[in-house]
């Protein structure tokens, strides 16, 4: 029998297009349950590195739709990692796989506060950010970072930053108001 996974997780892609809304650039791929449709997945999709520049990866939790309206990310936010460009090749496809494995392999203990994680494929840097459901759970949010920066292997001396959606999408990405930094 294949190894059942705790949530099952839906796998998003966006694929840029300007005569589009954002929301209709935004495509479901395919829902997994269990490690070995997760790897099988995987192994058939383009890399966060291949794909188009504009685009993003989404796996969120099924029913959690990956943007800042769905009820289950409207009062949270993300812990967020910038990639800048030269470090683009050897980093960001690690960085990305290390994540979605936290998230399918449950390394969190506040794994209900997990509702998914996004890589942006941009040309100014790619960012990789994990999104929790409650930004005032400043426990949970403050052990999901912690964990994951080790997991990532992130040194001390590399911050990441949790910003809150609701600060997000009134500014863009780069000027954010960090609410905690690890
Ligand atoms: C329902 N709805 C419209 C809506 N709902 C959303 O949830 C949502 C958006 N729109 N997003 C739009 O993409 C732009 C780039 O953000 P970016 O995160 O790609 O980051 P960059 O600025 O391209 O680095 C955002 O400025 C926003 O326009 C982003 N986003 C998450």
């Amino acid at each position: 029998i294949k190894h059942p996974l705790q949530f099952t997780w839906t796998l998003w892609y966006l694929e840029p297009d300007r005569s589009k809304s954002w929301e209709e650039t935004l495509n479901e791929v395919t829902s997994f349950s269990t490690v070995e449709d997760f790897w099988s997945l995987y192994n058939h999709i383009k890399l966060p590195s291949e794909v188009k520049v504009g685009s993003d990866y989404s796996l969120f939790k099924q029913g959690i739709k990956p943007m800042w309206e769905d009820v289950q990310n409207k009062r949270g936010g993300r812990w967020v990692i910038s990639i800048n460009k030269q470090q683009r090749p050897e980093i960001l496809d690690k960085y990305w796989l290390d994540t979605i494995l936290c998230l399918i392999g449950e390394a969190f203990e506040a794994s209900d506060e997990i509702c998914g994680a996004v890589v942006n494929v941009r040309p100014k840097g790619d960012k990789i950010s994990i999104w929790t459901s409650n930004s005032q759970n400043r426990n949970a949010i403050l052990e999901i970072g912690k964990i994951y920066k080790e997991r990532l292997g992130l040194s001390p001396k590399t911050s990441i930053n949790y910003q809150i959606h609701k600060d997000t999408m009134v500014k863009s990405s780069s000027n954010v108001k960090s609410t905690y930094t690890l």
